[in-house]
């Protein structure tokens, strides 16, 4: 995981300081791309230990098109709370988007899967989260976006892609806005994972995670965090095993997933701007 490293010091060394929404402020570039051969191991930050329960369960999560915390609570999963309104609900976000777009039937996820099998050379294998129609309005509160049918958040993690050659899948992602510390790791892996369950459902080898950013940016409470990871030295990634029975992206279940090798540096704590 070099690359992420290379990212803290690009922000560091470029960053331009900038207020926003949270009211805590930012380092922030706009602009930029990491790569990850999916072959060279899964791509789990060893710099610090990550909680890979929280991400699994979120991305099955996502897949079942639930947009509502009470899975995720239910699995001992909290990254979500903050966010939520008294019913545990958090709005169309990306699990509506992904299987239901815009309410409208549209399953998204679906339709890469078939894609790929049927049409793999195709150009227009993408899933977009971002949803005009549902995108908050920032004066108001995010229980009453939530009642206003919006999302409590608009999507970070905004549109990815797939493409096929010489039988390998890669996937790419655009994320608008990137919370290095926090949210970065989880969205490696995340999206890491799922192009490992779409290859294996689609009889498909594994290519690379393009990962390309927006604004991405360093919380100004979280610059001790970023010193201690920069002053470990990042160790070899573990690898992922998935059971091979499963044959459809919405059968997954936890258990289906095996990480080996993982020796990560000690957990850093930080607080999530909100
Ligand atoms: N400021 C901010 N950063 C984010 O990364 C983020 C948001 N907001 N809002 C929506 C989601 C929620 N995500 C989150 C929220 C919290 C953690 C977090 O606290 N992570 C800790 C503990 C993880 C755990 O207990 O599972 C970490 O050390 O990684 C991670 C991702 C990603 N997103
Ligand atoms: O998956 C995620 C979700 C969220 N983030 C970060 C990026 C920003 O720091 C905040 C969202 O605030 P906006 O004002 O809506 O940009 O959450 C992330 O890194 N990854």
């Amino acid at each position: 995981m070099e690359g992420y490293q290379n990212l803290l010091r690009h922000i560091l060394e470029n960053g331009i300081e900038k207020v926003d929404r949270t009211g805590v402020g930012t380092k922030s570039i706009f602009g930029y791309q990491m790569r990850f051969d999916l072959n060279d191991g899964f791509p789990l930050l060893t710099t610090k230990k990550l909680h890979l329960k929280s991400i699994i369960y979120e991305l099955l999560w996502f897949l079942k098109g639930d947009t509502n915390i009470g899975y995720l609570q239910g699995n001992g999963v909290r990254i979500w709370n903050e966010w939520a309104d008294e019913n545990c609900n958090l709005g169309p976000i990306y699990g509506a988007q992904w299987r239901n777009w815009n309410g409208e039937g549209i399953d998204q996820i679906q339709t890469v899967i078939d894609t790929l099998k049927n049409n793999p050379d195709s150009r227009r294998i993408l899933v977009s989260a971002w949803n005009p129609c549902v995108l908050p309005d920032e004066s108001v509160s995010f229980p009453e976006n939530i009642k206003n049918g919006k999302a409590a958040l608009p999507p970070c993690h905004a549109f990815f892609q797939f493409y096929v050659a010489e039988g390998r899948l890669s996937c790419q992602l655009y994320q608008r806005s990137a919370d290095v510390f926090l949210g970065v790791p989880f969205n490696i892996a995340s999206y890491a994972l799922l192009t490992m369950m779409v290859a294996q459902v689609c009889g498909l080898q594994l290519g690379m995670f393009i990962h390309t950013f927006g604004d991405v940016h360093i919380y100004n409470n979280h610059f001790e965090q970023i010193k201690e990871q920069l002053s470990r030295k990042p160790k070899a990634l573990p690898q992922m095993h998935i059971n091979p029975d499963v044959k459809s992206i919405f059968n997954f279940s936890f258990d289906d997933f095996e990480l080996k090798n993982y020796d990560p540096y000690p957990v850093i704590k930080g607080e999530v701007a909100i």
